[in-house]
């Protein structure tokens, strides 16, 4: 709702309520539209004041509507009502002034913000555009190209860019609601048309059909797919090319092809999923609600490879105090450089000071001793692994928390070699460690809850969205992602190419093919999981056949070109061909194409061709089907953690919402009968083998993977 009352005599003061971020929701806009014609009617009224309670202007549209019958008054009237009244009205912004808070402000005839506010029009990430006139009023206020950068972004930007931009007209550091109360009065007779951004021109520049040109190819190019920023560009280019109702009509149009596509309803359940997987809870019912996280001061990082060193920089931008622990002098000397000049690029980036200070470097392990929490980042080598957390079980202070980088490793292994085995807990962050943003926090059966709400709120506070999950092999991300590289490999196989199925699934959406990302993250490291598993023996030690592997389907694919010293960008050859070792660009490699027609004719394989559509049924749903079992086990408590793992780990495409809600899309009769299918084809890849939790939900007649929670504990208490 909306609160009216009269203050300082003559100012009419608006109050949006409706926490926690005043969401416009039927009733805030309701109350809205009572109160201003409220103000207008009131004689004594000579100005007026639209804030937001309990310090946040308005966080926008209230998004839960969105998936309902929409009722109330409309947005777009009451914005045309406001910037329509012939009584100034001030917008106070407090917080957040965010989508359709930002376009209600930019309806009213002043806007004033506080220096810490944040405003934004990021609609476009919700697969949306700035409906209530938000694309039509900003480019007419600050220009195209700055009104382009902010709508088909959604960038949140500072109040100080936006009084630089000319979004606001003043920004304060004392009360919003007092400082926008005393210019209310100040400007309560002057005139308001040129206040009305309706009625303003758009700023025009010389060559517009170039402009949107470049706009759209930019977001053409990075958008992967998702068609909200190419709305966003269409929309603009109204504002710059239409008079005002025109554009408006273009926007709504526009807006309505949005609203029903289903890319906007996976980007919004991306955002409430990614508030749910914060909200964690394990298998015996702790969440924060149960379980506190102990304060952490002091941080250690053990083992300053790739990982360590990312894990540190991302640790040491937080202003915590961090020991970083090498053993090697060569290695540390070496990191302390990298770090330090990562910690000077990103404090330059963001306008800050390095906090190079907050790290002290030592080789010797016993210095960990007075830390909190540990984070053991040494080379993924389980004896290696066992010996370090036996040496910090003895050193560190009782209490302290022993977390693992481990990225497939058994935590509660780990966790047999320590004291307290509760203290023990996966941090398994992503590469590069202070870019990624995902943070999979592994719980064994005996880690305590403690533990877990202690590497969680870590992670916040390290800007990662965590992720709380079960211990098995590979955890969540990298359980999915191992049948749905052995697909890839058995597709190549039957005939395909890495660049017909890399292309298969950049056009799904993907930044980089599962074959670009193998040679990114280099071909040996699978190999060496292989190795230790006894399944890439090389052929001549073998006594069993090189393509089945304990009566299953098995590719040495990747062996063999491991074999020939071909490990993916680090050495210049993998899946493809680079420039020199160490280079990005992947170019299809002739020697590949003729390895694999010799392969295919030494086990007498005859190609096939194999279209985009079998890439993705073979290759997305056996990692969906993976994720049902996962859910069946209860390594994940719902989809929303998979699919967040997914779209912030492994580059799903968040339009396509991740993997569970995309079957739910496509419809999981249809995944079921697919996999059906392909078994019956391959019945030797028990990967294939539709998972028995997927069968029981089409039974149950494919209930919303927002109900799918309640069927899995059924399921579950079942078994
Ligand atoms: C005609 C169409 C016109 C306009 C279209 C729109 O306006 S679409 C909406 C555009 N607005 C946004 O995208 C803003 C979304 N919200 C945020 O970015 C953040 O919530 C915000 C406002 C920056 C606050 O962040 P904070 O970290 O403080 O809180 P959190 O994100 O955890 O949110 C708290 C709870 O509020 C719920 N929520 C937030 N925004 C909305 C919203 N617009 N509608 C409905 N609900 C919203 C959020 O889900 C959290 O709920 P909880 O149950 O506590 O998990």
């Amino acid at each position: 709702m909306a609160l009216f009352s009269r203050v300082s005599g003559s100012v009419g003061l608006i109050t949006l309520q409706n926490p926690p971020v005043n969401a416009l929701s039927a009733a805030v806009r309701q109350g809205i539209v009572d109160s201003v014609k409220r103000a207008l009617s009131d004689p004594e009224v000579k100005s007026v004041v639209i804030c937001g309670e309990n310090g946040v202007f308005c966080g926008g549209a209230d998004i839960k509507e969105f998936g309902g019958n929409m009722s109330g008054p409309p947005l777009i009237p009451m914005i045309h009502a406001i910037e329509a009244a012939n009584k100034p009205v001030v917008a106070a912004i407090e917080g957040s002034a965010l989508g359709g808070g930002l376009e209600l402000a930019l309806g009213c005839h002043y806007r004033i913000a506080h220096s810490k506010a944040r405003l934004g029009l990021p609609e476009v990430s919700l697969g949306l555009l700035p409906a209530a006139g938000g694309t039509q009023r900003l480019p007419r206020l600050i220009g195209v190209p700055a009104a382009l950068d902010l709508i088909t972004t959604g960038r949140h930007i500072t109040a100080a860019e936006a009084l630089q931009l000319g979004i606001v007209d003043q920004v304060t550091k004392q009360s919003t609601v007092n400082a926008a109360v005393n210019f209310a009065l100040n400007v309560a007779e002057k005139p308001l048309d040129a206040r009305r951004i309706s009625t303003f021109p758009c700023p025009h520049s010389s060559d517009l059909d170039a402009l949107f040109e470049e706009a759209m190819q930019k977001v053409q190019k990075s958008a992967r797919g998702a068609i909200a920023p190419v709305a966003c560009v269409q929309a603009v280019r109204a504002a710059a090319t239409q008079p005002y109702n025109q554009g408006m009509e273009r926007e709504k149009e526009l807006m309505a092809t949005l609203f029903t596509s289903g890319q906007a309803r996976a980007l919004q359940y991306c955002f409430f999923a990614q508030r749910a997987v914060g909200k964690w809870r394990m298998p015996n019912g702790a969440c924060w609600d149960t379980s506190k996280p102990r304060p952490v001061h002091k941080v250690a990082v053990i083992g300053l490879g790739t990982m360590g060193r990312g894990i540190l920089v991302a640790l040491a931008q937080t202003g915590l105090s961090v020991v970083a622990v090498e053993t090697q002098e060569m290695q540390l000397m070496e990191a302390k450089q990298a770090v330090s000049g990562m910690l000077e690029r990103g404090a330059k980036r963001r306008g800050v000071v390095p906090t190079l200070h907050n790290i002290t470097y030592s080789q010797n392990i016993k210095s960990v001793a007075e830390v909190d929490l540990v984070i053991e980042a040494v080379f993924e080598d389980m004896a290696l692994k066992e010996k370090v957390f036996q040496q910090l079980s003895a050193v560190c202070k009782p209490g302290t928390f022993l977390c693992t980088n481990t990225s497939a490793l058994d935590i509660d292994h780990l966790a047999s070699q320590t004291g307290n085995p509760e203290l023990v807990v996966g941090m398994h962050f992503f590469a590069p460690a202070h870019v990624m943003k995902l943070l999979e926090v592994v719980y064994g059966p005996r880690s305590s809850p403690q533990a877990v709400a202690t590497a969680m709120h870590l992670g916040k506070k390290m800007g990662k969205i965590g992720v709380a999950v079960g211990n098995c092999r590979g955890f969540v991300g990298n359980r999915m992602l191992k049948p749905y590289i052995e697909q890839a490999f058995f597709l190549l196989e039957e005939g395909g190419t890495p660049e017909k199925i890399d292309q298969a699934l950049e056009e799904f959406g993907f930044p980089m093919g599962v074959f670009k990302m193998s040679d990114l993250s280099g071909l040996d490291i699978g190999w060496r999981v292989r190795k230790g598993d006894g399944l890439a023996e090389s052929s001549a030690a073998s006594q069993q056949s090189p393509r089945i592997r304990d009566g299953r389907r098995y590719s040495p694919l990747g062996d063999l070109l491991c074999e020939q010293g071909r490990f993916g960008q680090k050495t210049g050859h993998g899946w493809y061909q680079y420039d020199k070792p160490g280079s990005q660009l992947a170019r299809s490699d002739p020697w590949l194409h003729s390895f694999l027609e010799g392969y295919r004719a030494q086990h007498g394989l005859v190609a096939r061709r194999i279209d985009q559509q079998e890439v993705l049924e073979r290759c997305l749903y056996v990692l969906i089907n993976e994720g049902f079992r996962i859910l069946e086990d209860g390594i994940a408590s719902g989809p929303e953690d998979i699919d967040i793992i997914y779209v912030f780990g492994y580059g799903w495409p968040r339009h396509r919402g991740g993997p569970m809600f995309y079957a739910g899309m496509v419809g999981l009769a249809k995944v079921l009968e697919r996999l059906e299918h392909y078994h019956q084809a391959h019945p030797d890849v028990p990967y294939l083998q539709p998972c028995s939790l997927l069968r029981r939900l089409v039974a149950s007649g494919s209930p919303p993977v927002n109900t799918w929670k309640e069927v899995i504990k059924k399921v579950r208490s079942q078994l």
